[in-house]
């Protein structure tokens, strides 16, 4: 798969550092990736003497990145995926592997946009990937043989779990993975705003939500158990937890985030027509 370095001495780009571009550089380097073989292509100075100073990694044109790159990670907004592709297609060589974490954008938008034979995988990240806990799913485009999928899931699983999925899922895997931890929040920052009106200081509300997240999903995840008993183990009969599901119920919370992520799903899908 080597095409710009040596046979021994892969390099990786990432194109575009803002808040996953960044995430997968920290996660490299927190998982011991060698700095000298890892290149960021970055437009703005100032953020380029940021990164330099904070990972001591090589900071160059996105030409130069795509150039002397085995792998590329393409981790610009999917409005400017079009762009960054044109600019960097010139120099691209059949055998590179792009690796894309933009929403919505597919393989097929990409492979028509460069050369014949370079492979390009699809990937779908999430933020808590940061803590080292992200979710990834990632998907083959069509000229991608297993060495591209393993070392685009190796380039993942510095931060966190990767799961393979067909292409078609990914608008899916957007709406919950993707875009999830936002969801969380928004519940999380609701609890606590709750716990404020009903007269606990904000700092009591905050450890007494957070501890309350951080203890379910690892009872989620330790015990395996269906998230139906574990609320049902709550639920006294005639109790406080009763009291308070049947509001969510009555607030059609259920269909909200039904809705919600099939609003999600439907906007991934308008971002790869380029909208
Ligand atoms: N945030 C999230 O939770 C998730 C995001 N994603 C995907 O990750 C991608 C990046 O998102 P995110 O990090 O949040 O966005 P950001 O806006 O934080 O990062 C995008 C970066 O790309 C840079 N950029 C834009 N154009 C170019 C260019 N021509 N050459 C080099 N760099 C360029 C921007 O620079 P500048 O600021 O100077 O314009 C910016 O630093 C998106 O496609 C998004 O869909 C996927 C999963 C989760
Ligand atoms: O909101 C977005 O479009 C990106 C993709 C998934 C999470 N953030």
């Amino acid at each position: 798969m080597t095409a710009g370095g040596s046979a021994t001495t892969p390099r990786t780009a990432i194109i575009g550092a803002g808040v996953m571009g960044e995430m997968l550089l920290s996660g490299l380097v927190r998982a011991g990736r060698r700095v000298d073989l890892l290149l960021v292509g970055e437009k703005r100075p100032e953020r380029a003497h940021e990164l330099e100073e904070r990972y001591g990694v090589a900071v160059v044109s996105n030409l130069e990145a795509a150039e002397q790159a085995d792998t590329v990670a393409l981790v610009v907004k999917p409005q400017d995926m079009a762009a960054v592709l044109a600019e960097i297609s010139p120099v691209l060589r059949p055998g590179q592997l792009l690796v894309s974490l933009a929403a919505g954008i597919t393989t097929a938008f990409i492979e028509d946009r460069v050369p014949e034979g370079v492979a390009v995988v699809r990937v779908m990240p999430n933020t808590p990937a940061l803590v080292d806990e992200g979710m990834a799913a990632i998907s083959p485009g069509s000229h991608c043989d297993e060495e591209h999928l393993a070392e685009a899931e190796a380039l993942l699983a510095s931060t966190g779990r990767v799961v393979r999925v067909p292409e078609k899922q990914q608008d899916a895997v957007t709406a919950i993975s993707g875009s999830g931890p936002a969801y969380i929040f928004f519940v999380v920052e609701s609890m606590i705003e709750a716990g404020v009106h009903l007269g606990l200081p904000r700092a009591t509300a905050s450890e007494l939500v957070i501890q309350t997240l951080v203890g379910s999903a690892k009872m989620l995840r330790e015990t395996g158990t269906h998230p139906v008993v574990l609320r049902e183990q709550v639920t006294s009969p005639g109790g406080t937890t009763a009291s308070a599901l049947r509001e969510l119920e009555v607030h059609k919370v259920r269909a909200a985030f039904l809705a919600a992520m099939e609003a999600a799903r439907d906007r991934s899908r308008e971002l790869a027509e380029g909208s």
